[in-house]
């Protein structure tokens, strides 16, 4: 089976493959100081709980902090006996090399949307990223990532409006029943909510009038979902994007026999 981790800024997320499906996804904060031994604790407790045994025999990892990657090499070379495909390495090869500044460290997260997406709908396409920072991938007609943006993270927005202005309270994204504000805390999540709305919104048709081809929006990351609720934003939200990069990443890498 296959183990596939995408470690974001916030969370580290694990998911099984067994070549059909995913079995299960583990969710834990990312913490650099998270040995490989306390990794294995948590995914086999976890496993067992879910009745799934641990046979891992490959692994590919994304991971857009670089210093976590240590621990889950050690994790996958003394648990599993294997040694993890890592996105960015030059080692891992990709279906189409980023067209980007020479020098340019694309995140791994954004080449493994990329990857995903394109498998799944072809290209001419806008991939919109929830995590800690929202991205926008561009995916050409060929597939490859060719530029994007890169905005404040949603609750990144939200804790520094707290952490700034003394009077803020720290509150939760949702959506609000008016876009007028007749509370602090409504003001502010109406000021994020529909803040965010006119961001994708705005972003994107500038994306499709600089662009000269029509383009599809695909929406992932938790948030995704509750955005759409404000306005029409996305062709389609895909939760699983990225570990469906990452399998068709890891993939490509065994048709290429590198694996
Ligand atoms: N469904 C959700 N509702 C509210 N907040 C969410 C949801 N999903 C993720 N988040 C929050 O969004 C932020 C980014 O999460 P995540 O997608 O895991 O980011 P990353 O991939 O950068 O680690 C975190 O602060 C997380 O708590
Ligand atoms: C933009 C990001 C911080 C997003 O990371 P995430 O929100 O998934 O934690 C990450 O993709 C990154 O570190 N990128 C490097 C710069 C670039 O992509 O151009
Ligand atoms: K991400």
């Amino acid at each position: 089976m296959l183990l596939c981790i995408d470690c974001g800024n916030t969370n580290t997320v694990f998911s099984v493959w067994d070549g059909t499906r995913f079995l299960c996804t583990l969710r834990t904060a990312t913490d650099h100081q998270r040995t490989a031994d306390q990794y294995f604790v948590w995914f086999s407790t976890l496993m067992a709980h879910h009745k799934i045994p641990v046979e891992i025999t490959e692994c590919i990892l994304s991971s857009t902090v670089p210093r976590v990657v240590f621990n889950l090499r050690v994790l996958c070379d003394r648990y599993f006996d294997c040694r993890p495909l890592v996105v960015g390495k030059p080692e891992c090869l990709l279906p189409r090399p980023p067209r980007v500044d020479e020098g340019t460290q694309v995140g791994p997260d954004r080449l493994v949307n990329t990857a995903g997406a394109y498998n799944r709908h072809g290209g001419d396409l806008i991939v919109v990223d929830f995590g800690t920072a929202t991205t926008f991938d561009v995916v050409a007609h060929d597939g490859a990532y060719v530029g994007g943006i890169i905005a404040p993270g949603v609750n990144l927005s939200l804790e520094a409006l707290h952490r700034a202005a003394a009077a803020l309270p720290h509150v939760d994204v949702s959506k609000p029943q008016r876009v007028i504000g007749t509370n602090t805390v409504a003001c502010m999540q109406s000021g994020v909510f529909w803040g965010y709305i006119g961001l994708v919104r705005g972003i994107c048709d500038r994306v499709r009038a600089e662009y000269d081809r029509p383009m599809r929006i695909i929406g992932t990351g938790g948030l995704a979902s509750l955005f759409s609720q404000g306005d029409v934003l996305f062709d389609r939200i895909e939760d699983d994007l990225t570990m469906h990069g990452l399998t068709v990443i890891h993939q490509y890498n065994k048709d290429q026999g590198t694996l």
